[in-house]
């Protein structure tokens, strides 16, 4: 068995490498980073450290690695002979991979099994996302030619890899807990042998709860801590003020998730509970300026913030913890990240509703859009503005 992997870095490396090297298959590392392919391809294997309570290193070997950025035709024909393709890259590089997906499936035969395509990636529906990048670039009347020759599902990724020190080695430091949830009617009986994984029947209520509590709660952590000068997610939590916020916005999009899909409110208590300890981890190295990188995606219309912010407006259920994590958000000012850059341009170029619109896909008339508009209000006044 085969994968094809896209993404080589810290998730690609530390967990979805891994649980696909435990189930068996040869794993393909596609990546356009230069030297850290060079690295993959001089190397035989390498380890993941689990830190923290009941962690262990575990080796991953029997992996191969191409640059996708210099050899399509190679990782092409990699594709075409793969039993499963999966992504980590990130939900706005997902474009970038289609064409080579398209490839392999316009090269495919049909004699073999469809290729499973699952993008691992913190956002809702990504596989969906990636399949319909591909479709976008075929006509109309080729595509249902082609679509057979994939399965698609989406999945929900969960364990905290911060970046790696010196990003000079292979090694990956990660926490002990992950969690991979697939959805399984795509395969209909026969879905992939992945023993870590689980198969759900519908995803929806494991991706919102892991993006609305996992994410948020992160998300919030760093901003709420990058604010205050801290520069580790462990030491901004123990901050009483950053933990109150976070406890704050937690219970707002907890009440959310639990409304929507009915989740039993003292399992879902005991889940956040549990992130709660897991961003607290002191062995796990992770930083508030990676957990906030990208704040124009953070703070996007679907995304960890604004998706249960406006859901909860449209119900009447408070979002004021919420609202307090975007304000936060809007004050993330880190030079090397090149969103955090454009945010504050934005912030300084335009008028708080043309923000509100533009960033968050807000439109006026909605009835969480006054709120966005007031806090951004407050950034602006902030600089100056
Ligand atoms: N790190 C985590 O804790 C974590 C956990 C769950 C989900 N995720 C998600 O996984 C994805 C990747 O996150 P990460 O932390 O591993 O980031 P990362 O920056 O460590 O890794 C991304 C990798 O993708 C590569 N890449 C970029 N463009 C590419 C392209 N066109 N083709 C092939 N490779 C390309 C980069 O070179 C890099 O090696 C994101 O969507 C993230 O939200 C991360
Ligand atoms: O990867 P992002 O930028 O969407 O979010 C940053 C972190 O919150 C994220 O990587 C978590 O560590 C991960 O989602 C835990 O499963």
């Amino acid at each position: 068995m085969k994968a094809v992997h896209f993404g080589a870095g810290n998730i690609g490396r530390g967990f979805v490498g891994l649980l696909l090297h435990d189930a068996g298959y040869e794993v393909v590392f596609a990546d356009v980073d230069a030297a850290l392919i060079g690295r993959l391809q001089a190397a035989d294997r390498y380890v993941v450290h689990e830190v923290g309570p009941g962690g262990r290193d575990r080796v991953v070997d029997r992996f191969r690695a191409i640059d996708s950025a210099t050899d399509a035709s190679g990782l092409v024909a990699e594709l075409t002979t793969a039993d499963v393709a999966t992504t980590a890259v990130g939900p706005r590089v997902l474009r970038f991979i289609a064409p080579h997906l398209l490839a392999a499936l316009r090269a495919r035969t049909d004699q073999l099994p469809p290729l499973v395509v699952m993008a691992c990636e913190n956002a809702i529906n990504a596989t969906d996302v990636l399949r319909d990048e591909i479709a976008a670039l075929t006509d109309p009347e080729e595509w249902p030619t082609l679509a057979h020759r994939a399965v698609f599902a989406n999945t929900a990724v969960d364990r905290i890899v911060p970046g790696q020190p010196g990003e000079t080695g292979l090694d990956v430091t990660v926490e002990p807990f992950f969690e991979w949830a697939i959805e399984r009617p795509p395969f209909g009986d026969a879905p992939p042998v992945i023993p870590d994984a689980h198969f759900v029947d519908d995803l929806a209520p494991y991706i919102e709860r892991k993006l609305f509590t996992v994410n948020t709660g992160h998300a919030a952590t760093a901003y709420l801590g990058y604010r205050l000068g801290y520069e580790r997610i462990s030491d901004a939590l123990a901050d009483p003020a950053v933990a109150a916020g976070v406890e704050r916005a937690l219970a707002e999009t907890s009440a959310l998730v639990v409304a929507k899909h009915g989740l039993d409110p003292e399992q879902q208590a005991g889940y956040r509970a549990r992130i709660l300890e897991r961003f607290a981890n002191p062995e796990l190295p992770d930083t508030v300026e990676r957990v906030g990188r990208q704040p124009l995606r953070k703070l996007s219309r679907k995304e960890r913030f604004v998706g249960p912010a406006t859901d909860l407006a449209e119900r009447g259920m408070p979002v004021d913890g919420l609202l307090a994590a975007i304000g936060a958000a809007l004050r993330f000012d880190v030079a090397a990240d090149p969103e955090a850059v454009d945010l504050q341009a934005a912030l300084r170029a335009e008028a708080a509703p043309a923000v509100v619109r533009d960033v968050m896909g807000v439109e006026s008339g909605h009835p969480l859009f006054d709120s966005l508009v007031a806090v951004v209000g407050e950034a602006q006044a902030d600089l100056g503005r």
